[in-house]
């Protein structure tokens, strides 16, 4: 489990120790571990450290004191250093630097930590533009013109400053405790960026300081990040993470499977509505998905024609209504009256209200709902039973429009956490914002961030697949009901339907391969730059609601 603290709650942390005079070991503490994980990279990348340039971009705060002690350390180990005030560039100076950056094996990025406002300065944000142009074009052993590196800002041995650039992919970004222009605690980065100028850092490896910070497991800073390393500096914290993100190792914990004496109905039957005459795909996937987690029934409420769609796809469901433990409602645009009616009644049984007598009850446990596509439109206030809603961010712009605070696909795009909060506080239920990053809020506690996918599954149907994992997860996980209570946990079981629904995409190749396995699988995918270089290739829907079985069986060790 991946935890992430908010920046308030890091300074806190250390503030004791700032009152103790202890500020400068911290910042020793940290350079050096920077200082370690550049000299490894370089090593690993550059082929050694030794005569490798680097250029070392310090900020005016304690972000730019750790990476100025660190840039000693490296000059000490061989590394021809240029050290940078940030701040200080004139926009003149930006495509120099920028091609400068482009030449370096290693550019360690100290601009702007915890302390920061998001966004970069327009010079630096622009040299940052002239790097990326000229990283993009550079071909093998290109020369990079003398004219380019200026006299006297080289330090460490003679002869470093070659004139050589790196080889294209072995140049390593490291991020000082996170990449410059990222919000520490949110992940978001300036969004009013009108000049297309690249609003923060993009780095290979993060070093982090004391303990992950909410803004690296958030998108975008998330992406923005790479790999990210913790730094052990003596700083204690003890306050609860602000955002959580559950690791493929993570996962047989947290799933529920059957116990030894299970039968059928004891391991969870799920209630589906989906799919209609113009959309009965959706259905069918929702169902495969369901069945590939292994749940114990699925009845299939949909009908004709979808039904018989259904039912031919998958001859294991039972069609018609009888006792569920879940329900997933909502792909595919199954009739609005009939989920209304579902809804209408979870919602009355969880109030107690329908009493023979017509006497007060109190409120009972239901089973629990995952509510998709057509279902979020019925929703306009706060729910009655306990559901995880499934929206896309178009999906919760509109949600959002209707509960009175209306938000922009856009805006949400920019700042999904505190949208995927807020939509969990009005509704009161748990929001799984779907995305490269999927956010799963809950009204209050921490936030879970998923990112094992793939862009391969920005895919029509892939949606449909991850309601029937979360259907199947809340079947098995609440065979006694659910109440309101029960929000956190259906989180983490949404949480975990989301990572398996992204590895799934991982593991399935076109060429009908075997799917990943055991420790690989729970290892897991990397996102970031690294990622870029193995994805999997395109996904079907239909594939991935199959390889969801494959997955689980590896996680959990069957
Ligand atoms: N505390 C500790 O014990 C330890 C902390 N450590 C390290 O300290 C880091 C936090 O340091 P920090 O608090 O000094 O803030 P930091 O992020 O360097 O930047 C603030 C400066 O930037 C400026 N500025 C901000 N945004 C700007 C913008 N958009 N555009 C332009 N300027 C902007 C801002 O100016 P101002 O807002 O005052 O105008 C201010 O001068 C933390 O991430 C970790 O690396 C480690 O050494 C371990 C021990
Ligand atoms: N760039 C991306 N990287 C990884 N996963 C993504 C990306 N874009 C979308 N996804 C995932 O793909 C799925 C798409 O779901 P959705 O938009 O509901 O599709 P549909 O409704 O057509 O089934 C979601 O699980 C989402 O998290
Ligand atoms: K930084």
């Amino acid at each position: 489990m991946r935890r992430g603290y908010t920046a308030a709650d890091v300074r806190a942390a250390e503030r004791p120790l700032l009152d103790r005079g202890l500020g400068e070991t911290l910042m020793a503490r940290a350079a050096y571990a920077l200082a370690q994980v550049c000299l490894r990279e370089l090593r690993e990348h550059a082929g050694g450290a030794y005569g490798r340039r680097a250029v070392v971009l310090a900020g005016p705060g304690n972000n730019g004191g750790d990476a100025r002690i660190a840039a000693g350390h490296l000059a000490r180990a061989g590394v021809g250093v240029e050290l940078v005030d940030a701040l200080a560039l004139d926009a003149a100076d930006a495509p120099a630097l920028g091609r400068r950056l482009a030449d370096a094996e290693l550019v360690v990025d100290g601009v702007f930590g915890t302390g920061a406002r998001p966004g970069l300065p327009a010079a630096l944000a622009s040299a940052v533009a002239h790097w990326r142009e000229a990283r993009g074009q550079r071909e093998p052993g290109r020369n990079t013109p003398a004219a380019d590196v200026p006299a006297g800002h080289r330090r460490g041995p003679e002869g470093t400053a070659r004139r050589r650039g790196p080889r294209p992919g072995t140049q390593r970004v490291i991020a000082v405790d996170i990449p410059s222009g990222v919000d520490g605690t949110d992940g978001t980065t300036r969004s009013d960026a009108a000049d297309g100028l690249p609003e923060y850092i993009a780095a290979d490896v993060t070093v982090t300081f004391a303990e992950e910070k909410a803004g690296l497991l958030l998108p975008p800073g998330r992406v923005a990040a790479g790999r990210v390393e913790v730094a052990d500096i003596g700083v204690e914290i003890d306050t609860a993470p602000d955002v959580l993100s559950l690791e493929p190792a993570d996962l047989a914990g947290v799933w529920p499977t059957p116990a030894q004496t299970a039968h059928k109905y004891s391991r969870g039957v799920l209630g589906l509505l989906a799919g209609s005459a113009e959309y009965p795909g959706a259905a069918i996937l929702t169902a495969t998905a369901a069945l590939s987690t292994g749940v114990g029934m699925l009845r299939v409420l949909t009908a004709e024609p979808a039904r018989t769609a259904v039912l031919q796809a998958c001859p294991e469901t039972v069609p018609g209504e009888g006792r569920v433990q879940a329900w997933a409602l909502g792909p595919g645009a199954p009739e609005p009256e009939r989920m209304q009616a579902i809804m209408h009644q979870i919602a009355a049984d969880a109030a107690g209200s329908t009493a023979q007598d017509g006497s007060a009850r109190p409120g009972s446990r239901v089973p629990p709902a995952v509510l998709d596509a057509a279902a979020l439109d019925l929703l306009d206030g706060p729910l009655a039973f306990p559901a995880v809603l499934t929206p896309h961010a178009g999906e919760l712009s509109r949600l959002l429009g209707r509960l009175g605070e209306p938000a922009a696909r856009e805006e949400i795009e920019a700042a999904p956490v505190r949208y995927a909060r807020r939509a969990a506080e009005l509704t009161a239920a748990v929001v799984l914002l779907k995305g490269a990053v999927t956010l799963v809020a809950v009204p209050s506690g921490p936030v879970f961030a998923q990112s094992a996918g793939t862009p391969w599954l920005a895919t029509a149907g892939s949606g449909d697949v991850l309601t029937g994992i979360i259907g199947a997860a809340l079947a098995a996980g609440f065979l006694e009901g659910a109440s309101h209570e029960d929000l956190p946990r259906m989180a983490e079981l949404a949480a975990a339907a989301a990572e398996i629904h992204g590895l799934s995409a991982w593991h399935h190749h076109p060429d009908g391969g075997s799917p990943r396995r055991g420790r690989e699988l729970r290892q897991g995918p990397q996102l970031g730059h690294e990622a870029g270089h193995r994805r999997p290739g395109p996904v079907r829907a239909r594939d991935l609601a199959w390889a969801v079985r494959d997955t689980l069986s590896g996680l959990l060790g069957a």
